[in-house]
């Protein structure tokens, strides 16, 4: 076969750091990260090429080994990926790694356009997915166990003869191993003949359990003596366990996604497993400093997928180093590390204290000092504050997710008195349904500012964006300040879903500046009053952010 230009791995990849083999780095721990390609695999994630790109740069910037893109030849998103990666990106960490399967039964590896791709996409990596249960190979591929092995041995040797690196994944290894063991491992031993790298044990189905992997891998290990690494589903809710029990059992490669994004509940997650290697098993996986900016990537990842990072993900979730129980803040008040397994800094997280009616005082005391507020010492005035909160609460109100509201009821206790920049007099809403069908929705708002009357009116497309419209109206001219907030979220929720519509309402809204977001609460018999009290604190503290002092 005549070579081409992309016969060989692109020029910029090939020597040296980036590049194809790194004299020494076979002996190096791999973190291999396969978010573009089993990642994408997730229901709901739809990357275009631009998406991609961003993604490779963010987890080449994290410091991953090696970034598997996708599969070229599948779809042209995924060839044009790896056109552009090679132009668009300087990667200093990472090799690009294109993922592909064996050449079909029957086909020359170099005639399988399929294998071709892979070689045209430039990626100085390959990994090719290969059958390891003998079911499979009958009933999927519709051969024989062994023409598998041929089909494995001819690509992999194909694929090295073109330069290139290979990893090979075992599909349903573990399955295949608990079936037919010799013919499992008889395919690791192939892999590793023909010259793969790496091969790569799978949980594909994601039904195993830390200690059948840890056998399994050392198994392995001592019957063929293959380099092994490990790729597990998260089926059972033990991707990362499983991942971690296949390094202590010698694996030295793991590939994981991040966030855990991946087919079905999806895949090891990186971020938990990177921590805990470098961490609790104190292995350098990752360049220096790179941990620190965890928490960043993981939510600059979610970002670009366009889904919410999870508060609750281990490590980098905004709670995951969160404290809502009293006993505890009372505890970490003398020392953090009493109810925390590391410094939240460490991973680029940070502690919260959350005020709730499970607070006690010292829960109170620190996340006074979060907002600047000294109350070391302030027996009675904290203990009136706990005291505030738990009244409110019990009333609907809801401060662990309102922390500018609570700020507002911890300064009117501090100062012994309630200040605000605008008194209300009254308001009004009135929604009419014209008879052609269009609504229209009106309010009026009558204040006190700076001791004048305000009488103001607003238009909107429901009550509470009228209401909304009509308080800005009537402050605007006095604080110009208000043009810059925007409302960044708006949450409802019935209280008592017994009472039906009489039930009452608490109303969540979120404010931004352009450079702080804040949240509120109001609770309220009907949403429109619940909504006037969040949108009055939203205002209040926006203007205490901006320095101004309160009059009314
Ligand atoms: C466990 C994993 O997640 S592996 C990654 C899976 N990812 C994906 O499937 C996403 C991308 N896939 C695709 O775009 C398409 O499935 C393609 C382009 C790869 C193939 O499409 P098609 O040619 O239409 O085939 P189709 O998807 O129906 O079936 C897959 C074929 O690959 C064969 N195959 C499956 N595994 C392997 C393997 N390890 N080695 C060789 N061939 C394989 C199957 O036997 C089947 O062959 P057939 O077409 O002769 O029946
Ligand atoms: C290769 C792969 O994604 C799997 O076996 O799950």
């Amino acid at each position: 076969m005549t070579a081409t230009p992309q016969d060989t791995p692109d020029p910029a990849l090939r020597d040296g750091e980036p590049g194809a083999d790194v004299p020494g780095d076979r002996d190096a721990f791999h973190v291999f990260d396969t978010t573009l390609r089993d990642g994408a695999q997730r229901e709901g994630i739809n990357l275009t090429v631009a998406d991609k790109l961003t993604i490779a740069r963010h987890l080449d910037e994290f410091g991953v080994g090696f970034i598997e893109g996708g599969w070229p030849g599948a779809n042209p998103r995924d060839t044009e990926f790896f056109q552009r990666a090679r132009r668009e990106i300087d990667f200093r960490h990472a090799r690009l790694v294109a993922f592909g399967a064996t050449r079909k039964a029957g086909v020359a590896a170099d005639a399988d356009p399929q294998v071709r791709a892979l070689i045209d996409s430039g990626a100085p990596v390959v990994t090719l997915v290969a059958k390891a249960h003998d079911r499979h190979v009958e009933l999927a591929l519709r051969t024989t166990p062994e023409e598998n092995l041929a089909m494995i041995r001819e690509t992999v040797q194909y694929v090295r003869s073109r330069d290139r690196r290979v990893f090979v994944d075992c599909e349903h290894f573990f399955d295949g191993y608990a079936a037919n063991p010799g013919y499992a491992l008889e395919v690791v031993r192939t892999a590793s003949d023909a010259g793969a790298d790496v091969v790569v044990l799978c949980d594909t189905n994601g039904g195993m359990l830390p200690s059948r992997i840890h056998r399994v891998v050392a198994e392995v290990i001592s019957a063929t003596g293959a380099r092994l690494g490990i790729h597990a589903q998260d089926d059972t809710g033990c991707a990362v366990a499983n991942t971690l029990a296949a390094v202590e059992a010698g694996a030295t490669h793991v590939q994981c996604t991040a966030n855990g994004y991946g087919e079905r509940v999806g895949n090891a997650n990186l971020f938990p497993v990177v921590a805990a290697l470098e961490l609790k098993e104190n292995r350098r996986v990752l360049p220096p400093g790179a941990l620190a900016e965890m928490t960043r990537i993981s939510h600059a990842i979610a970002e670009v997928v366009n889904l919410t990072p999870s508060t609750h993900q281990p490590y980098v979730g905004v709670s995951a180093f969160a404290h809502k129980a009293g006993l505890h803040a009372s505890a970490i008040k003398v020392d953090p590390d009493l109810y925390q397994h590391i410094d939240p800094e460490l991973v680029g997280n940070s502690m919260r204290m959350l005020v709730s009616d499970m607070a006690g005082r010292a829960s109170v005391e620190l996340k006074g000092r979060e907002l600047g507020y000294d109350l070391t010492g302030q027996r009675e005035l904290v203990g009136r504050i706990v005291d505030r909160v738990k009244e409110r609460e019990l009333a609907g109100y809801t401060y662990e997710a309102a922390d500018a509201s609570f700020e507002l009821l911890l300064r009117d206790e501090v100062q012994g008195r309630t200040r605000r920049f605008f008194r209300l007099e009254s308001w009004r809403t009135i929604t009419d349904r014209r008879p052609d069908g269009e609504q229209e929705n009106e309010a009026i708002v009558k204040l006190w500012v700076k001791g004048e009357r305000v009488v103001a009116s607003g238009e909107g497309n429901g009550p509470v964006n009228a209401l909304d419209r009509a308080l800005r109206a009537g402050l605007e001219r006095t604080f110009p300040e208000l043009a810059r907030f925007q409302l960044v979220d708006y949450r409802v929720r019935i209280l008592e879903g017994r009472h039906g519509t009489q039930s009452a309402t608490r109303v969540l809204v979120t404010t931004g500046d352009g450079t702080a977001e804040w949240s509120t609460v109001g609770v309220g018999e009907n949403v429109i009053a619940a909504s006037w009290e969040a949108l009055q604190d939203a205002y209040t503290h926006g203007l205490l952010r901006a320095g101004l002092q309160p009059t009314e």
